[in-house]
């Protein structure tokens, strides 16, 4: 499948299938694709040329509840945390599950918070349960991603999608982060698949590791095939 905007070509032709259970880290160097793959894998963006498959379906053929019951079954950490400044923490987790809602349930909740119980439990497991009624723009940027992070608990997707989605936390944090986000996958018998900076991080916490130099896919190997420092020179020689 290849991607392009305009001019640019953001994935030349890349071939790749996730199997369930399985945990993907994609590394590269900055403008190198990762956020690109990771919004074609949840159907935000449609290839330019080729075909994608999300959890045996294809996004841009379905519209309407198909379209909405795929997306309630796939949950993204975004690069950019877009959470919308105004809300309380509470409506940002339920956030992830307004898809499996009826849309009076999904409304009412902005008045009176619904399934508050299982997002203080979400917001628990990320250090942040005293933060529930909170507004998200008074959040730190760490606190923001683990609120993100929260949102996909709450959401309880079969598919895991996170673009570094530790990149604002200390090290405690993002070990943390990174066993919510694989237990969580797991739990379901679906994949995580996870843009990574960190070399170590990706060795550590994935089992099979694919790497992306402008818009192609270079690196394919299991994590236990790879070294930090065979991947940290992967990220110098692609930037
Ligand atoms: N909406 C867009 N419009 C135009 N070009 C885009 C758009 N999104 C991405 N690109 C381009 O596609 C290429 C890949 O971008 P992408 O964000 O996927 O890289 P990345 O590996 O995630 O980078 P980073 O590590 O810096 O987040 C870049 O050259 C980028 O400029």
């Amino acid at each position: 499948m290849t991607v392009r905007f305009g001019t640019a070509t953001a994935l030349d032709s890349v071939d790749l299938t996730v199997g369930p259970g399985e945990r993907v880290a994609v590394v590269g160097a900055s403008g190198a694709g990762k956020s690109t793959l990771l919004a074609v894998a949840n159907g935000a963006v449609p290839p330019s040329a080729g075909s994608v498959e999300v959890l045996g379906q294809d996004p841009a053929a379905l519209r309407g509840r198909d379209l909405r019951r795929l997306r309630a079954r796939v949950g993204t950490v975004h690069q950019h945390l877009e959470l919308a400044g105004p809300l309380r923490v509470v409506h940002e987790a339920n956030a992830g599950r307004l898809g499996s809602w009826p849309a009076a349930r999904a409304a009412w909740s902005l008045v009176r918070p619904q399934g508050v119980p299982e997002v203080v439990a979400a917001l628990e497991q990320v250090g942040l349960a005293d933060r529930v009624f909170d507004r998200t723009d008074a959040l730190s940027g760490g606190q923001r991603q683990r609120v993100a992070v929260a949102r996909l608990l709450v959401q309880r997707p079969d598919l895991v999608l996170a673009d570094e989605p530790a990149s604002a936390l200390d090290p405690v944090l993002t070990e943390r982060v990174l066993d919510l986000l694989a237990g969580l996958a797991s739990s379901r018998g679906g994949a995580l698949v996870v843009a990574l900076h960190d070399p170590a991080l990706a060795l550590r916490r994935c089992d099979r590791v694919v790497g992306l130099a402008a818009g192609r896919l270079v690196l394919d190997a299991p994590a236990a095939a790879l070294s930090a420092a065979e991947l940290a020179a992967f990220y110098g020689a692609a930037a």
